[in-house]
């Protein structure tokens, strides 16, 4: 056998294992440059603004936003802070750990859809103090409330965490007028769902992985919320399932941009009009990987439903309304054990005749 021969069969891959060279970035999610939102008060924005968000939110359900108003100083600073916290011993990030009773901070053995994630994460909700239900049980009317813990290293942690999700909100609330004007709504008309929001943000870390051709740092998923808006670094890994075809695209890392997607509220908001779209997180050999997710949440109370002004008798709804207090402490619920069963999702809600 020649030498050549010898090369190939050492490194080729199985089919299905292949990376796909032939996808141009021109396939990829859209880009959508933001600076125009910032002389557009009341919410009068360009024309052709409006139109790239309608046609990404419809097309791909991502896309990737540039001068987005986020300092940039902001961002560096909580990516610094979670390395540093991430860096710690186990030992140390585990006194900070969630667990059944407080669902936030630290947790390193997530599942998505009952298979385990290669990450570990940190969660804080946006809001001090967030009323939820204190049980999944429809017929429970009982409220808890979730706080937030913080690790004690490193000491600028809370404050990083503080000052870039302020920023996050009021990104989120752009984004979302973008996202009213271009269903044909007043840019306010999702104001009133976020003042008791149940915001979250997760820090992700992702370690180098032996075998990453088995494992995912985050399994195939939507994100059931309002919308996402991703901080992924400079190494790459999320993949976004593509509407035209079910092929899974990469989401190539832009430097201070953010992924936005949009989830299963806007999906049933918009009585899909736009969809919230499946993607998951690679992880690779050589490189750890950060990435920052701010869920975009609305309060516990909100019973979602497709928007009146969205359907006629031509357009009927497509969804039967659900309590979305109720979905979150489900999905906190099986996102932690591990249950027999798939965890709940908005296709449950769709009505099929
Ligand atoms: O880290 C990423 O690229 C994606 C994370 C994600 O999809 C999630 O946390 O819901
Ligand atoms: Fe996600």
């Amino acid at each position: 056998m020649g030498a050549l021969e010898d090369f190939n069969h050492a490194f080729i891959q199985d089919h299905e294992h292949r990376p796909k060279l032939t996808i141009s970035e021109a396939d990829g999610i859209p880009t959508i440059d933001l600076s125009p939102i910032f002389n557009s008060p009341g919410g009068d924005f360009p024309h052709d603004l409006v139109r790239q968000i309608a046609s990404a939110s419809r097309d791909w359900g991502f896309f990737l936003v540039v001068n987005h108003g986020v300092p940039p100083e902001k961002r560096r600073r909580i990516e610094a802070a979670a390395r540093e916290f991430f860096g710690q011993s186990l030992e140390e990030k585990r006194k900070v750990r969630r667990d059944e009773g407080v669902v936030t901070g630290y947790f390193d053995t997530e599942l998505t859809k009952n298979v385990r994630d290669w990450k570990e994460v940190f969660d804080f909700m946006v809001a001090d103090t967030t009323v939820v239900p204190a049980s999944p049980e429809p017929e429970d009317d009982e409220l808890t409330q979730w706080t937030n813990q913080w690790p004690e290293y490193p000491p600028e942690f809370r404050e990083a965490c503080d000052e870039y999700v302020k920023e996050l909100e009021k990104l989120g609330h752009k984004l979302m007028e973008l996202i009213a004007v271009s269903l044909g709504l007043p840019p306010k008309r999702f104001q009133d769902y976020f003042k008791e929001q149940t915001s979250f943000v997760r820090l992700n870390h992702y370690p180098p992985c032996p075998s990453p051709e088995l494992a995912l740092g985050v399994g195939r998923h939507k994100d059931p919320g309002v919308l996402t808006v991703l901080a992924q670094d400079d190494v790459g890994g999320l993949e976004v399932k593509r509407k035209r075809d079910g092929e899974w695209i990469q989401v190539k890392p832009v430097p201070d941009s953010y992924v936005v997607n949009v989830g299963d509220i806007t999906q049933v908001w918009s009585n899909e009009k736009y969809e919230s779209v499946e993607h998951r997180a690679m992880v690779n050999s050589k490189k750890e990987r950060y990435s920052i997710a701010f869920f975009f949440n609305p309060s516990h109370s909100t019973i979602v439903e497709p928007l009146e002004e969205l359907i006629d008798p031509q357009n009927p709804p497509k969804y039967k309304s659900y309590s979305w207090g109720k979905f979150l402490s489900n999905r906190k619920r099986s996102n932690f054990k591990k249950l027999n069963v798939d965890n709940i999702q908005v296709s449950h809600f769709k009505i099929t005749n």
